[in-house]
This record gives structure tokens, C-alpha cells and sequence, in this order.
């Protein structure tokens, strides 16, 4: 039977700017999105059945429709039912190296991961474009996971450019293993509290776009200017995840004090990450927080910015 293994890496939010809402219910975002070395490793085999079958090393990874790399599996049975027949089900195993529920994009890289190892299995030569508009599908960080790197994402997030990759700088993450963010319960409190601050036009939309375009963050990245980068993180969410989860706001007091390039929560949270210049100052600024927070469920990652979205490791 045949085996595809593949890397699906997470991601961190270096800009989230909440712009306005929609009719279809989404809000209108400008973010920068860039893939980090934490990664999933994702297998699918042919099983020579017509079933789809899951498996997953984490207990609070869901094995049933409503894991996004089912669900990715499903949609291309939907399209693609003729190569279903004929090449049968698959087995779809997730070990899980990703923290879930920690504004990562763990759920959506496994269902890019699925949407390439399908597209592979059954011979069907869809291109990364192809892959990404099936991946809106499946939510709004997946077109983004297909390709990884360094992008700008807008509309809701499905909208992507790509810029210059920044793959030289290290990060910590740091996340309480007990804790997770609803997505949908943060935006919709952002849209309560702050709803007023929304720009409902197309014109003023594109232009508040076009200004982080040519912005200087886009400046900062293109020059590597890892020091500028730090200084100008943004998460608009972190003004409602913040206040609700008083140790969020702690740890990332205590990350931004024990040093590095800069420190922000990643997506809807509650992770938090420090960027750093070195594996050397990443693993010393580990060691500082640690020792400030003595909480058993306080978790830490050093990990690496990365230039590669989904990559496939091993074909048999
Ligand atoms: C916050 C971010 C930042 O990258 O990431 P995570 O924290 O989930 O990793 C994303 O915007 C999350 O993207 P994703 O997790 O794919 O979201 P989806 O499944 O499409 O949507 C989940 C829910 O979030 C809300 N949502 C999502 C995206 C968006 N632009 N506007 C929204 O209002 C909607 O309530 C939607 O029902
Ligand atoms: N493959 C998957 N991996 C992780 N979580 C998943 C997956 N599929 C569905 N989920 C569900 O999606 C929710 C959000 O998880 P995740 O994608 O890890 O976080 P985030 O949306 O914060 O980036 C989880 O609580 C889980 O119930």
C-alpha cells in the first residue's frame, strides 16, 4: 500500500490587525503569518478499503468529522470521486507534536498536510494555488499552511502575498498546557467591545491594506532588520485575551522582561512568543521565565522561523 509522510509546521502571527466585519460573518483582517520548525508529522496510506480512517497520538485531537484533517480528506472525496473509487480510503495518522487550541495553526496544517498527500496518493496534479482555494474550504489559516514562509494574509485571512522569507530568527513559545482559546470567542468579543473601531468600506479597507504594504513592517522583514520586527509586533486580539486570562497577560510580562527582540500572543492564543537573534539567547530567555513562573503546566518550545510550508519526507 502506498505511503506518503509528511511535515506540517505550525505557524505564529508577527501582525494581526482587525480591520472591519462581514457579511459573511468573518472579520476583515492584514496579518502577517509566518511558518515556524514546530511541525506535525502526518501519514497517509492507502488501506484498500472505501473508509477514511483517523489517528492521533493527542487526546484532545477529535478523530471524528470534525478534525480538519478529516474533514480535508472528505472534501476531496467530494471532488475527486472517481479518483476515490479507484484508488480506495486511507489511513490518516497525526502525531501531534503541535500544541492544540494555542493559536498555532495546528488543526489547519494537518489539513493542508492532507489536501498535498491526497493530491500525491491519487495522482491528481493539482497545483499549490488549486490546493489553497480547496483549503478556504476548510478554514482561513489553511491556503497559508499549503505554501508557509513569510506571507501577508487579508480577507479573512485567504488573501495571501507573499513577501521575503524570514526564516533567520529564533523563538520561544511558552503556553499553560491547560488553557485554550475559542477562536470564534475571541473574535466575537473583539467585534463586542471594539466593533466601533471597524472601517465598513471597501475604499477605507484597501487603503488601511496598502499601508501595511508598503509599511515598515514589510521594510523590516525585507531588510531582515530583526530588532525593528521585534519592536513592531501586533495582536489586536490580545485586547480580549489579555483581560480574560490574567496569566496569559503575566507570562507575557515575564517573556518581554527576560529579553529578546520582541514579545507577542500568537492568533487568537494563549501562546505567547519572544523572538530572539540566537538559539543562545532563545534557551537563556526559557531558563529566566522558568524560573519566574514556577507553574508545572507552564510549557516551553525553542524553536526556529521557517521558509517551508508543508514538505513531504518519505514516499513508499
Ligand atoms: C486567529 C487566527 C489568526 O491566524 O488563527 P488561530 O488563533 O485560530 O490559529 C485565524 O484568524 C483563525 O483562523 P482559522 O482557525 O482558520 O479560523 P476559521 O476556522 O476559518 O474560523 C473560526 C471562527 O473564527 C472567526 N473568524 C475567523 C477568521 C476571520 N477572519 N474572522 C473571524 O471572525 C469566525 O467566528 C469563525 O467561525
Ligand atoms: N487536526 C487537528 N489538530 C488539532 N485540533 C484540531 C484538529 N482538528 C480539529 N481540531 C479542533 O480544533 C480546535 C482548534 O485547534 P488548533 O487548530 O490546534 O488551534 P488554533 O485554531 O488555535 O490554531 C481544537 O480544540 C480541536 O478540537
Amino acid at each position: 500500500m502506498r505511503t506518503y509522510q509528511l511535515i506540517a509546521p505550525a505557524k505564529i502571527n508577527l501582525y494581526l490587525e482587525i480591520i472591519g466585519d462581514r457579511p459573511d460573518g468573518y472579520h476583515e483582517l492584514v496579518m502577517i503569518l509566518q511558518s515556524i520548525i514546530l511541525s506535525d508529522r502526518i501519514e497517509i496510506r492507502s488501506n484498500g478499503t472505501q473508509a477514511i480512517n483517523l489517528h492521533c497520538n493527542h487526546p484532545l485531537v477529535p478523530l471524528d468529522q470534525t478534525n480538519i484533517a478529516y474533514h480535508a480528506a472528505q472534501l476531496m472525496v467530494d471532488q475527486f470521486p472517481e479518483r476515490f473509487a479507484n484508488y480506495g480510503g486511507v489511513d490518516i495518522t497525526i502525531d501531534k507534536q503541535i500544541p492544540v487550541a494555542a493559536g498555532l495553526a495546528g488543526g489547519s496544517t494537518d489539513g493542508a498536510a492532507v489536501l498535498l498527500g491526497l493530491n500525491l496518493l491519487w495522482e491528481l496534479g493539482l497545483t499549490i494555488p488549486q490546493l489553497q482555494q480547496l483549503g478556504e474550504k476548510l478554514g482561513s489559516d489553511v491556503p497559508f499552511c499549503v505554501r508557509g514562509g513569510t506571507a501577508i494574509a487579508t480577507g479573512r485571512g485567504e488573501k495571501l502575498d507573499p513577501i521575503q522569507d524570514l526564516d533567520n530568527l529564533w523563538v520561544v513559545l511558552a503556553k499553560y498546557n491547560n488553557l485554550a482559546v475559542s477562536t470564534p470567542w475571541a473574535y466575537q468579543t473583539y467585534k463586542q467591545q471594539f466593533g466601533h473601531t471597524y472601517i465598513n468600506d471597501i475604499a477605507g479597507i484597501q487603503s488601511r491594506t496598502s499601508q501595511l504594504h508598503s509599511g515598515s513592517f514589510v521594510q523590516a522583514i525585507s531588510d531582515k532588520d530583526g530588532k525593528k520586527i521585534g519592536e513592531l509586533l501586533q495582536n489586536d486580539l490580545e485586547k480580549v485575551v489579555l483581560p480574560e486570562y490574567p496569566q496569559v497577560a503575566q507570562l507575557k510580562e515575564v517573556l518581554k522582561q527576560a529579553g529578546g527582540l520582541g514579545t507577542m500572543m500568537s492568533g487568537s492564543g494563549p501562546t505567547v512568543f519572544t523572538l530572539c537573534q540566537s538559539q543562545t539567547e532563545a534557551e537563556t530567555i526559557k531558563k529566566t521565565a522558568r524560573q519566574k513562573i514556577e507553574d508545572p503546566s507552564l510549557e516551553f518550545w525553542v524553536t526556529q522561523l521557517s521558509s517551508s510550508g508543508i514538505s513531504i519526507i518519505s514516499e513508499q
